[in-house]
C-alpha cells in the first residue's frame, strides 16, 4: 500500500508533514509521500520524506511562462507526479502530454479521475497508476472505501481491462486505517489523501493510524 499525502494549497506546515511522513514510512515500512506546492519542493525533499509535485504542465523546456516543467520537478526532488487532479483538471491531450512530460523527466505518475469510466480512459494512457477520487466526498469526513465501495471496485475492474500494469489508487475523505484497510480490501494499491493530514491538530498522529492495519 502507498500512502500519498496530497498538501494541495493548506495553510499547514508542510516541512512538519513531511518529517512526520519520513520518520512514519521508514518505522513502518510502509510506502508513503508528500505532494506539496511546487515552490516547496526543494525543502520538502530536503527533509528526507519522498517527493511528489501535485501537477506538471505538458510542455517541453522553452518558451511557456508559468508552467510546471517536469524537469524542474525532477531537479527539485520530486521523483513523482499526479496529474489531472480533480483540482487541477486536464483535457484529454494535456493527460497525455503530461504524461509524456513525467516520462521524459522520469517521474512517477498518478492520473486521477472522477469515476471508473474516467478510470478506464486514463489507464489507456499508460500511467503507473490512475486515482480514483469521486469529488463529491473530497474534502470530507467519509471516506470513498466506505461511502462507495463499488466506485472503487468498478475503478480497479475498469483498470485491470484496459492495462493489468496499471496500479489503482482511491482518494476523498481517507482519514483513519480503516479506511486505508477497505481501500486494499477493494484492489486499491494506494490511497491519495489531504484534508485528513493538513488540517489535522496532530498529523503525525494520523499517519500513525493511517498504517495501523496495513
Ligand atoms: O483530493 C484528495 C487527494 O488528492 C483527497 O482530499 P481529501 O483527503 O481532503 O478528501
Amino acid at each position: 500500500m502507498f500512502v500519498l499525502v496530497n498538501l494541495k494549497a493548506y495553510p499547514c506546515d508542510g516541512p512538519a508533514v513531511a518529517r512526520a511522513v519520513r520518520e512514519v514510512s521508514e518505522e513502518s515500512g510502509v510506502r508513503m509521500a508528500v505532494a506539496p506546492q511546487a515552490a516547496q519542493l526543494e525543502t520538502i525533499h530536503d527533509t528526507g520524506a519522498e517527493t511528489w509535485a501535485q501537477h506538471v504542465s505538458p510542455v517541453e523546456q522553452g518558451s511557456h511562462t508559468g508552467s510546471t516543467l517536469a524537469e524542474a520537478v525532477a531537479d527539485a526532488g520530486a521523483v513523482g507526479t499526479l496529474i489531472n487532479h480533480s483540482e487541477r483538471r486536464l483535457r484529454l491531450a494535456d493527460i497525455d502530454g503530461a504524461l509524456s512530460a513525467a516520462d521524459r523527466a522520469d517521474l512517477e505518475t498518478v492520473v486521477c479521475a472522477n469515476n471508473p469510466a474516467q478510470v478506464g480512459a486514463a489507464a489507456a494512457l499508460a500511467p503507473d497508476a490512475v486515482a480514483v477520487e469521486p469529488p463529491e466526498l473530497i474534502g470530507g469526513d467519509v471516506s470513498v472505501s466506505t461511502a462507495d465501495p463499488g466506485v472503487v471496485k468498478d475503478a480497479v475492474d475498469a483498470a485491470t481491462a484496459v492495462d493489468e500494469d496499471v496500479s489503482v489508487f482511491c482518494g476523498a475523505g481517507v482519514s483513519t486505517g480503516s479506511d486505508v484497510a477497505a481501500a486494499g480490501e477493494l484492489g486499491a494499491e494506494g490511497v491519495l489523501l489531504a484534508s485528513g493530514v493538513a488540517k489535522a491538530d496532530d498529523p503525525e498522529a494520523v499517519l500513525w493510524d493511517l498504517v495501523s492495519e496495513i
